[in-house]
């Protein structure tokens, strides 16, 4: 069904939610679930999104046993699995590819549709299979497909990662657990996620020590067996929630946001005069009734992250005086700006840079998520624009959002998500 959101700007947002479990953290944890070769893994804290389901259907299609009750999912992949994750899934989901290092790492061989660009950038995997060769896999990319071989178990390495992409460390820390050797992985990315992911392996008979800095060091194991884990929540959702906050002059309360994870969020967002407090075992954040300009460049973790550029971008169409936004992770990360134009935002891109005149006068338009975060912002924006703002596109907010529409709602938004007449185009499905 072809559906849209339609939001009215108006009220502040009052309320609390719960966060979500990490998306970026469950991910990784259900590729490595297929890991074990003995017991099952129980699963606690995962959202009910699209990509959820995506990951659960690459594995289910190897052969594991998936269940699912509420926002617990039960993985048992003690039977012998297919080595193989076809396009059909990999379109959907780039991360799919995380269950190369796991394959690989039990069964010494892998092969998995090659992903194609998106509406962020090219985002190529060098670095993901220059790590696998180092520990001894021969990898061939071929008709659409990447293959990765061993004779074999992996053998332990010492891997220098040019950038710390967050997709290769987990790749490379799930295939060293499995290794026979000491891996050691320089400049790895520090984000939560990887420890999240590092934590559970541990749990699973893994020997990891150093997730979250820029050295993991990995001594592999001959077996692992399945584990429970509770997945952290979701700073992205809950940074969302918090821009929400921000730009309405709400008073929210988000339940279960871990301070922890959300610094370079919190010091920008205190920075334009919204207050954020630590309250029970959440954050309460306060809009301000005028916000201030700030500056901000998107960096690897501890830095500013690029997942939240995008509704911080609709924060500072809110904002007194310029504002400057920075993305140096993704080469291609502005679609949004369009869109937020036809919303009369006054912002112009130069380079890598984002150039915003705050405040805009805000006005509902029909406008098109372009990728999950940009549809997110377009909503926020929404929430403070004159008149309806209709979104559509909605499959990229719901591969990372459970229920945006509604939690808004219940938090007092003007917001409702609408079958749209059947005369308009049908989605279509492309690469995430
Ligand atoms: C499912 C998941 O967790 N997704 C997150 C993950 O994506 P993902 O793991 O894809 O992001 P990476 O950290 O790998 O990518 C960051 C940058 O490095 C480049 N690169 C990456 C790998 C590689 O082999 N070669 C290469 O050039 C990419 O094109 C990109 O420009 O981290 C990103 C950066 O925080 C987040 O925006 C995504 O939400
Ligand atoms: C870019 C994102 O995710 P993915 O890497 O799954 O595309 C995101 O979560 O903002």
């Amino acid at each position: 069904m072809v559906e849209k959101i339609i939001v009215r700007g108006g009220g502040k947002l009052n309320g609390s939610v719960k966060v979500e479990g990490a998306k970026n953290a469950v991910l990784p944890v259900i590729a490595a679930s297929i890991i074990a070769s003995e017991g099952k893994s129980v699963l606690h804290e995962v959202p009910e999104l699209a990509d959820v389901t995506t990951i659960n259907q690459v594995i289910s299609h190897m052969n594991a046993e998936v269940r699912t009750s509420g926002n617990t999912v039960t993985v048992d992949a003690s039977q012998p699995l297919k080595t193989e994750a076809p396009f059909e899934y990999v379109r959907k989901m780039r991360a799919s590819v995380l269950v190369l290092g796991p394959l690989l790492a039990r069964y010494g061989h892998a092969k998995v549709a090659l992903p194609g660009g998106c509406a962020i950038g090219s985002r190529p995997i060098d670095q993901h299979l220059k790590g696998f060769e180092a520990m001894g896999a021969e990898v061939t990319v071929g008709d659409g497909y990447i293959e990765a071989n061993t004779n074999g178990r992996l053998k332990g390495a010492k891997i220098y990662m040019d950038f710390p992409s967050v997709g290769a460390t987990e790749n490379l820390v799930m295939a060293a657990a499995l290794a026979d050797g000491k891996t050691v992985i320089e400049n790895a990315a520090k984000e939560p996620e990887i420890v999240d992911l590092a934590n559970y392996l541990n749990k699973m008979g893994a020997n990891i020590v150093g997730a979250g800095t820029e050295t993991i060091k990995i001594d592999g194991v001959e077996k692992l067996h399945g584990a429970e884990h509770t997945i952290i929540p979701d700073r992205v959702e809950a940074g969302t929630f918090m821009v929400a906050a921000a730009v309405t002059g709400g008073n929210i309360l988000l339940e279960r946001a871990e301070a922890e994870h959300l610094r370079a969020v919190i010091s920008k967002l205190e920075e334009m005069g919204v207050s954020v407090e630590e309250e029970g075992d959440g954050l309460r954040v306060i809009g301000p009734e005028q916000l201030k300009a700030t500056d901000i460049k998107t960096m690897p973790h501890p830095g500013f992250p690029t997942d939240m550029q995008s509704q911080m971008m609709a924060a500072m169409l809110r904002a007194e005086g310029t504002s400057v936004i920075t993305e140096t992770v993704f080469e291609n990360r502005f679609m949004h700006v369009e869109e937020f134009r036809r919303m009369n935002a006054k912002l112009r891109i130069e380079g890598r840079s984002v150039i915003v005149d705050g405040p805009s006068n805000l006005q509902g338009a029909e406008v098109e998520a372009t990728d999950l975060r940009a549809g997110a912002a377009l909503i926020l924006a929404g929430l403070v624009a004159e008149g309806a703002t209709r979104v559509t596109e909605l499959r990229h907010i719901d591969r990372g959002y459970v229920d945006l529409a509604g939690k808004l709602a219940s938090l007092g938004a003007d917001i409702e998500r609408v079958a749209a007449p059947k005369s308009e185009p049908q989605e279509s499905l492309s690469t995430s």
